[in-house]
């Protein structure tokens, strides 16, 4: 298992790990939206922290490139680094295939003690996919989904009712609209536009360093 994972399950058994967020996400690359949504999911849901997992192969993005897994793992530990509340595993990266979350969720769980509650974190243009996601009724048993709004995206109380109706736990909680995506950088960077502040300065040198983002298909890249 996970370095990472292992040290939350020692800190649950140790009792100090009740209630632990996951932040699931291509973060390619991390921005100030996923962290903004993270930490204030972190004080609104009571988590005691909050597990960044960048995917493998995602599930909805199988017709574009992604940047290469350890990139994107390096850039979203820059991203949390002296933040004692958030942690980043490796294990999507690592696992072969597509990712799916009902496998990570399982995985987790087989590896943190039974009282762990697990509170996986999306913003609302994700929560509205669930029903599409793989084995979507083992999923809503696995974790409570923790729904942030999103600029262009709203989790209205039809579709708060259908996933509910569906089995899932969902518990939205309002979170400081930041108009910011992944793609909208990687666009900037393209266009040799500005991408400071929108990312962690040290992401931006990554960034810069590694050349990422520069063409639509770089070499940091998977086909
Ligand atoms: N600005 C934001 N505010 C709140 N939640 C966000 C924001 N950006 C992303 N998220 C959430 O973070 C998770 C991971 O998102 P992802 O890594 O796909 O980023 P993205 O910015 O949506 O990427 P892309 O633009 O490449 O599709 C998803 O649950 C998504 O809803
Ligand atoms: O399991 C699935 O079928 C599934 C389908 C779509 C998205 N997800 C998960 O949702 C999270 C956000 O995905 P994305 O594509 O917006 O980066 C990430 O953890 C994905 O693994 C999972």
């Amino acid at each position: 298992m996970d370095g990472a994972v292992e040290a939350l399950a020692e800190r649950a058994r140790a009792g100090e790990l009740g209630r632990l967020g996951i932040m699931g996400g291509t973060f390619d690359p991390v921005h100030g939206g996923h962290l903004v949504c993270a930490e204030q999911a972190r004080e609104a849901l009571g988590l005691d922290a909050v597990l960044f997992i960048p995917t493998g192969r995602p599930a909805f993005k199988l017709d574009r490139p992604v940047t290469d897994g350890e990139l994107r793992l390096a850039m979203l530990r820059a991203a949390v680094a002296g933040n004692d509340a958030f942690a980043v595993s490796a294990l999507e990266v690592e696992r072969p295939g597509v990712t799916y979350a009902a496998d990570t969720l399982r995985a987790l769980r087989a590896a943190l003690p039974d009282e762990v509650e697990l509170v996986f974190i999306t913003g609302a243009d994700a929560a509205l996919t669930l029903p599409r996601w793989r084995e979507s009724g083992a999923l809503a048993d696995l974790a409570a989904f923790g729904v942030a709004a999103r600029p262009g995206y709203e989790l209205d109380a039809a579709a708060l009712a259908d996933l509910s109706a569906r089995g899932f736990d969902i518990r939205p909680f309002a979170a400081t609209a930041l108009d910011i995506s992944s793609s909208d950088i990687r666009r900037r960077v393209s266009e040799e536009r500005t991408i400071r502040y929108l990312v962690p300065e040290p992401v931006r040198v990554m960034i810069e360093e590694q050349y990422l983002y520069r063409e639509e298909l770089d070499h940091g890249r998977l086909a």
